[in-house]
């Protein structure tokens, strides 16, 4: 209802002469917050609402108490207290522009107009039956166009206007603690005094202030702040007002007054410029904050401010728009300077004045501007923005001290001018100018959305703006001092005491020097008060920036210790997870052992290489002998063709020794003198073209066989992939035989582990693709005959299941072999391997080495695979001979005694099949029963057999 009331009391500056008050009037000193106003939906029922509430007018109470105090003293300024320190708002005014065509104020210098028109606007009660209804009807129409009404003299009511009202908004909001506003018949003199005169009053006590009037373009803002000859605005007031002051302070200490006004402005939107205006608008620069080369003019006497102001507002930039016949188009900063002289000349006596005309906010659909009109609008625009930002960042650095005062001062060149004040360090007051028409209704509502947050800055201790604090003042204060922090704290204190018995002995300076007029002893107190001011300014933010200090520390401490604390848990856990992964590492260990077992384990049996492996003994037992042989015989045996093998490299390059020089004693084979043409030529160790493998034999290798003792038996010349390597264990190495006939066989997809298979430098054979460098037809497998082997050596079906070839995997097999074979000396290889042409030697060195074409790489899984056998540590593998080839077994079913050997060699019948083995060449596979004796089975056979008579 009161709220309404507000409304009504617009209008009734238009309706005509108020009525008389009653006799008796009850006052409300403290009235309630009033009621948002209910929003409506209908606008009959709006309007109608608005003419109910016309009957019953609120009774005006603030208007009637401002107007009692009006001439007194500003009530709203007095309760700041400029001149104690302490919690202090943010001043924020908001003045109404009326509308245009509105019966404008009456004479704003008199004061019987002003009461009169207050009396009108205050009214009460007023008959409602004496008003027509042709009148009403008029004040109606008048209302709904107007979009904000004032409740009171701190808040307003914007309602949204009918024409663009939608169910969903919000129809009306309300906007309540402003220092003070405005209404549209607040006259120029009625705002100076709320709002101008109360920062003049601390400029001359030697307080900076600052008043920046902002809002939408045409609002009010240049008529406010500069006026007209006619209606004078706050900056000619002030300067009024100041001279008035100083002339009757004649003989008081007041330093003298300069006045310094520019402009920042953006041509055409480019880079922002400042222009002297009292220079013919030289163009400044800006350092910091302060603007260099920028005139301050000396002031004697009012008359030569208004001349001075005049002139630069005629400089001013300005351009005609939609919205204003001669909008601003720059940011227009006065500032009016006291300059204290001789002993009182000191930086922080010398007060600023700043009054600030910004451009009003300009809407590109409103105003229609185009070209340069619109790139100032940009300009201006942005630098409302960030004036803004600023603001906002201010309020929630207040809000949240650990909120950090964002930088956005630096975006402007006028938020750097402004940056103490917009950092909270010295008084500000802003002007809010709104035009309360419907058609500026998305104005009003954007900037009083914008700015009535900034009501809640606060000042909480202004700092004098020049006083910079010494760092040396924190030197000696100790973050252990924190028994002396209470002193402090009482110390600042009593130093607010001091500045407020300060500033109340400037008062009875100034009433002593007024009632008995003795000059020379006010100004002598006056002068000896500001420097104690001074001092006592100093000596507070000495203390407080002590006690920011041990704050600071305190804050600091407890963060460490924080810190420390998590560290020692970071410490703990690491130690526990160290324990813990040092459990997992050693199971992992165990684990892996395991896996590597039964990789070899798996290598052995899957690789179908079919490796037995010997032990030690009978390995180093058969070198030794094999040693011997050579020597005896100069002729090379197998034994020599195995020296062509880098043993050496075998073991460094993962060569698999895998034939047993034993045999060599056993069979007592001389090379040359029993080895058959055809089983030479069958075996073809030394024929890339047959057997494909010659080539990964070190032809070097002697030197290392020599070197190593013992000479291995047979070059496992096969193919890696499809190698077989018999091996076959005796412990017993006089009964170890090692029978294997090569066999031209490519079913099995074998390369010839009877004729080579010994120092196989693997892991060369891997690098270089033995596993695919045979081809099957050039394979020349003489492996033995299998069902007599079979036979023969008793070997399981598995077993021969177990030679199947592997491809691949051959390889790895045959790698885990020789991880082993380092220690146990390799693998046994069938005699065939043991038997080698006299001058193999020599074919070995003729034979061209291996080239990468033919030796192509294996997969890579068998080098992995590889891999995984080498970590196989030797130490494992008797475990793994035992799990694989198991030599006790051997012993038992695969090592037969050498005469039974030699009876079944003489039963075997050389000429089967000799010829139709060769038709057998290019079949993949034979089955068991289907086995052909090939030529270097048969030359196998013959071979053995003459030996076995010898
Ligand atoms: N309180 C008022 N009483 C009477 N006339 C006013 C009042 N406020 C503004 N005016 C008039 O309104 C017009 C626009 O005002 P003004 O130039 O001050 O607006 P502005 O906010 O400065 O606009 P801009 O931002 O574009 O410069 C002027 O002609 C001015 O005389």
């Amino acid at each position: 209802m009161e709220g309404k009331g507000g409304d009504q009391e617009a209008e009734t500056v238009d309706i005509g002469s108020p009525l008389p008050c009653p006799n008796t009037v009850t006052i409300r000193r403290n009235p309630y917050r009033r009621a948002r106003a209910t929003p409506i939906n209908d606008p009959q029922c709006y309007n109608s609402s608005i003419s109910k509430l016309r009957e019953v007018p609120p009774f005006p109470h603030e208007e009637i108490l401002s107007a009692q105090n009006l001439e007194d003293a500003p009530s709203q300024p007095s309760s700041t207290s400029h001149g104690k320190l302490g919690s202090e708002n943010i001043k924020v005014f908001l003045r109404i522009r009326p509308l245009l065509n509105s019966k404008g104020p009456g004479n704003p210098g008199s004061v019987d107009d002003k009461n009169q028109r207050l009396r009108a606007k205050n009214a009460w009660p007023q008959n409602p039956t004496k008003k027509n209804i042709s009148g009403r009807e008029k004040n109606v129409k008048k209302i709904s166009r107007v979009c904000m009404m004032v409740n009171d003299s701190h808040s307003v009511t914007l309602s949204t206007p009918i024409d663009s009202q939608d169910s969903k908004k919000i129809k009306s909001e309300t906007y309540g603690g402003f220092s003070y506003v405005f209404s549209t018949d607040s006259s120029q003199l009625a705002v100076y005094e709320r709002m101008v005169k109360p920062m003049v009053d601390d400029f001359l006590s030697g307080k900076s202030g600052m008043l920046a009037a902002l809002g939408p373009s045409g609002s009010g803002k240049s008529h406010t702040i500069f006026g007209s000859p006619r209606e004078p605005g706050m900056v000619p007031l002030a300067l009024q007002h100041i001279f008035k002051e100083t002339e009757a302070r004649t003989n008081q200490a007041l330093g003298s007054i300069y006045i310094s006004i520019f402009e920042i402005y953006s041509e055409r939107g480019k880079a922002e410029k400042l222009f002297d205006l009292l220079r013919d608008g030289c163009e400044l620069s800006m350092q910091q904050s302060t603007v260099k080369g920028l005139q301050e003019v000396l002031i004697s006497n009012a008359g030569q401010a208004e001349s001075l102001i005049a002139q630069a507002v005629l400089k001013r930039a300005t351009a005609t728009t939609n919205t204003n016949s001669q909008s601003s188009r720059s940011q227009c900063i006065i500032n009016v300077y006291q300059k204290c002289e001789g002993a009182l000349s000191a930086p922080s006596n010398c007060a600023v004045l700043t009054i600030i005309d910004l451009a009003g906010a300009e809407r590109e659909k409103k105003t229609g501007n185009q070209g340069t009109r619109l790139l100032e609008s940009n300009f201006i625009n942005n630098t409302l923005m960030v004036l803004g930002l600023c603001l906002r960042s201010l309020l929630e650095h207040q809000k949240n001290p650990k909120k950090p005062l964002q930088k956005h001062f630096q975006n402007s060149l006028l938020t750097r001018f402004l940056r103490d004040y917009l950092e909270g360090k010295k008084r500000m007051t802003l002007l809010l100018t709104a035009k309360s028409g419907a058609e500026d209704y998305v104005d009003t509502s954007y900037l009083l959305r914008q700015a009535s947050p900034f009501m809640k800055i606060k000042y909480d201790e202004i700092e004098p703006s020049n006083i910079v604090p010494s760092k040396r003042q924190y030197q000696g204060s100790s973050t252990g001092e924190q028994t002396k922090l209470s002193s402090t704290l009482g110390q600042a204190k009593r130093m607010r005491l001091v500045n407020r018995e300060d500033s109340n002995e400037e008062r009875n300076v100034k009433e002593l020097h007024i009632s008995k007029k003795d000059a020379p002893r006010a100004c002598k107190l006056e002068a000896n008060s500001r420097a104690v001011k001074s001092e006592c300014d100093s000596q507070t933010q000495s203390d407080r920036s002590h006690i920011i200090m041990q704050n600071f520390a305190k804050a600091l401490w407890n963060i460490l210790k924080q810190y420390n604390a998590k560290l020692k848990d970071a410490e703990m856990e690491i130690k526990s997870l160290r324990e813990s992964v040092g459990h997992e590492k050693e199971k992992y260990l165990v684990l892996e052992t395991e896996m590597n077992e039964f990789k070899a384990f798996c290598t052995c049996h899957k690789g179908r290489e079919g490796c037995r492996i010997y032990n030690q003994e009978a390995f180093d037992a058969q070198a030794s002998s094999l040693s011997r042989l050579q020597h005896s015989d100069n002729e090379p045996t197998l034994g020599t063709s195995c020296a062509l093998l880098d043993v050496e490299k075998s073991d460094r390059k993962g060569g698999v020794c895998s034939s047993r020089p034993k045999h060599h004693n056993t069979l007592e084979v001389k090379g040359e003198s029993f080895l058959p043409t055809e089983f030479n030529d069958s075996l073809s160790l030394s024929n890339d073209e047959k057997l494909g493998i010659s080539s990964p034999i070190d032809v070097s290798s002697t030197k290392a066989y020599d070197r190593a003792g013992y000479r291995p038996d047979d070059p496992n010349v096969s193919d890696q992939s499809n190698d077989k390597l018999i091996l076959l264990t005796g412990q017993d190495t006089n009964d170890a035989e090692v029978l294997s006939e090569p066999r031209l066989d490519h079913s099995y997809d074998e390369s010839i582990t009877s004729t080579s298979c010994t120092t196989l430098d693997t892991e060369k054979s891997n690098r270089k693709g033995w596993a695919n460098s045979s081809k099957p037809g050039k394979h020349v497998s003489s492996v033995v005959e299998s069902k007599r082997l079979t036979e023969f050596i008793k070997l399981p079906t598995a077993a021969d299941e177990m030679l199947e070839p592997s491809s691949p995997r051959a390889v790895s097999s045959t790698e885990g072999c020789d991880q082993v074979g380092s220690k146990h000396s390799g693998r046994k290889v069938n005699n065939s391997c043991n038997i080698q042409k006299p001058n193999m030697s020599v074919m070995f060195k003729n034979s061209p080495l291996p080239t990468d074409e033919t030796l192509e790489p294996s997969s890579p899984r068998a080098v992995s695979s590889t891999e995984g056998c080498h970590q196989v540590g030797s130490q494992h593998s008797g475990r793994r001979v035992s799990n694989s080839c198991n030599p006790q077994k051997a012993k038992r079913r695969l090592m037969p005694s050498t005469s039974v050997l030699l009876r079944d060699l003489s039963n075997l019948d050389l000429l089967d099949e000799t010829t139709a083995s060769k038709g057998r060449k290019g079949t993949r596979k034979l089955a068991a029963d289907d086995v052909k004796r090939t030529d270097g089975s048969i030359s196998l056979i013959r071979m053995l057999k003459s030996n076995h008579h010898l």
